[in-house]
């Protein structure tokens, strides 16, 4: 498993794990315990909406791997970042042209489990998201992945529209997933590909839509504005799949 937990004891663990970026899924502090330290804990954990539990002493003491919690102890992931050019690294050694799934900001950890599960299964050969604003690999996306997060890497850019750029200099096209584009499938999808996929609530943002090279679309029959993020990265991933088998 490239996925696990492991605990952080005692409050200056706890707070430097939070500033150092570190991905805590879980906090668990000692029930009435309120002073200058755990306040500082709770709101770095407001900040990064972690789920915070209070607990009893007996509870934190049977948690506790080290014996010194201070009342507090976090739950974080240890999961692996890749990076960008192990991706590229990936569809090399498979002898494939990159096949890339990048998500401009996306929130629901349940989209980017969901999202993770599709890229491994389309055979896409990893997945770049942003350090910031965005969902990152928690508890929850490991379990919605279905496993999938074991296999198919995934890398934390600053910045995507630079990460865009560079990857342009590799050979890749970007095209931009929106409800306003070309329909999917007249376009030619195949070769060294980065899709993108925009954000639950605002899509895919202007820098990183004008980076791109050219917008898709999935046709829509019905009533409201868009599909879910999650189900159009699977459409979009399998008309990828579908054309690179023709
Ligand atoms: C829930 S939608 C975002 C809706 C948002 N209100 C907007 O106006 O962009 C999330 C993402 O899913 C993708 N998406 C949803 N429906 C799509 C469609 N019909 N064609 C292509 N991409 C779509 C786009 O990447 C979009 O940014």
């Amino acid at each position: 498993m490239r996925y696990e937990e492991f605990t952080i004891e005692g409050r200056n663990a706890v707070i430097e794990a939070f500033r150092s970026g570190k991905t805590i899924d879980k906090l668990f502090v000692l029930d009435g315990c309120h002073d200058g330290p755990v306040q500082t804990i709770l709101r770095e954990a407001k900040k990064h909406d972690t789920i915070v539990s209070f607990v009893k002493k007996d509870r934190l003491d049977n948690m506790s791997q080290t014996g010194k919690h201070q009342g507090v102890i976090a739950y974080a992931a240890a999961y692996e970042y890749a990076l960008v050019e192990d991706i590229l690294e990936n569809a090399k050694n498979k002898g494939e042209d990159p096949f890339i799934i990048l998500l401009d900001h996306i929130e629901d950890p349940h989209n980017l489990g969901a999202i993770i599960r599709t890229a491994n299964l389309a055979g896409a050969h990893g997945i770049i998201i942003p350090k910031r604003r965005a969902v990152s690999l928690t508890a929850t996306v490991a379990k919605a992945s279905a496993g999938a997060i074991n296999y198919t890497p995934v890398a934390r850019v600053n910045n995507l529209s630079d990460t865009i750029k560079k990857l342009k200099d590799e050979g890749i096209w970007f095209v931009c997933a929106d409800m306003d584009g070309e329909i999917m499938y007249r376009q030619n999808l195949k070769g060294p590909i980065g899709l993108v996929i925009g954000n639950e609530g605002e899509g895919v943002s202007r820098l990183v839509r004008e980076n791109c090279d050219f917008t898709t679309s999935i046709p829509m029959k019905g009533d409201i504005d868009s599909l879910n993020a999650s189900v159009a990265a699977g459409i979009l991933a399998f008309e990828i799949v579908r054309q690179r088998m023709q």
